[in-house]
């Protein structure tokens, strides 16, 4: 099962009593490149990209699934096969969440809501907020409404195709290091709802863009290095800091994606997954 990257660009914690409820609001979009989900025969390890890890969403929608099939029949492996660390703002553990109920509920032939269960995981593990619910629906969206049911608004772009989105990874940032402290609680959500507002006025990839930079420069979240290779990138549709991670995004066109690519380390070269 495949699941797309995720790239959040702005965002506002919304916690709930309901962790169905929970969740953020904001804007972003999904990449062609993601998170592959198998499972194989074993005993409840998690392998990413070889490698045995501890991921707790992971083993919550396991638990959750274990306990609707019966322990007698659980006795299985993960192997996630990924395009993107975790932990840099990619949406890397809601595509190991949400890949990884789908498949066992496909599977195991269950009647369950993999998309709520991979939600409940991530927000109770604090790995994520609105990753799977847009990872879900792919494409570029405008989350208007934190947790499930979701109301995303879908960008739709005629030339989206003449765009290319270009990932560097400078290094990681625990997502729940941020959404679960007062501080930076209060500092990201005083400016996203009017951010939102006006991309709902205005709904551009451009204009997403332009908001997103602007939140992450204005919130804090930006590193001075990130701010510094964003302004080498003026010259393209935009570049910002991919939430919540220490990563560069830019979106470009084909005319200047060597250019793009030569400002970059590590470029990682996407594009929108609809
Ligand atoms: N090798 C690893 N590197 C980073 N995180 C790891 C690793 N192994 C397990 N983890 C766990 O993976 C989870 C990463 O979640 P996090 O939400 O920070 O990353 P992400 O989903 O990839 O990024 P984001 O949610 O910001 O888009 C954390 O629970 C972390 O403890
Ligand atoms: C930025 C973020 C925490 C909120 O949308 C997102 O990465 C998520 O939902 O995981």
């Amino acid at each position: 099962m495949y699941i797309p990257a995720h790239i959040t660009g702005f965002f506002k914690i919304v916690r709930k009593n309901e962790n169905l409820k929970t969740g953020s609001t904001g804007a972003g979009f999904s990449l062609d490149k993601g998170t592959k989900t198998e499972i194989k025969e074993g005993k409840g390890r998690i392998y990413f990209n070889g490698e045995e890890i501890d991921l707790c969403p992971a083993k919550d929608v396991l638990h959750h699934f274990k306990n609707v099939v019966g322990e007698e029949k659980f006795n299985i492996d993960v192997h996630y096969t990924s395009d993107f660390p975790l932990g840099c703002g990619m949406g890397t553990s809601g595509g190991c969440s949400l890949g990884l109920a789908h498949v066992l509920n496909d599977t195991f032939n269950c009647n369950e809501k993999p998309l709520e269960i991979a939600h409940i995981a991530e927000v109770k593990c604090n790995t994520g907020l609105g990753d799977v619910v847009a990872q879900e629906y792919g494409g570029i969206g405008i989350n208007t409404t934190p947790g499930l049911p979701a109301n995303i608004k879908k960008l739709k772009l005629d030339n989206i195709n003449d765009y290319y989105v270009v990932v560097d990874i400078i290094g990681n940032k625990n997502t729940d290091t941020i959404i679960n402290n007062p501080k930076w609680i209060e500092t990201i959500n005083i400016t996203a709802d009017a951010k939102l507002e006006k991309l709902l006025k205005k709904p551009t990839l451009d204009y997403l863009m332009e908001l997103s930079y602007d939140f992450a420069k204005n919130t804090g979240l930006a590193t001075d290095e990130i701010i510094e290779i964003c302004e080498d990138l003026k010259f393209t549709l935009g570049a910002s800091q991919a939430m919540l991670g220490n990563t560069i995004f830019c979106i470009c066109t084909e005319k200047e994606l060597k250019d793009v690519e030569s400002i970059l380390k590590n470029p990682v070269t996407c594009k929108i997954y609809e």
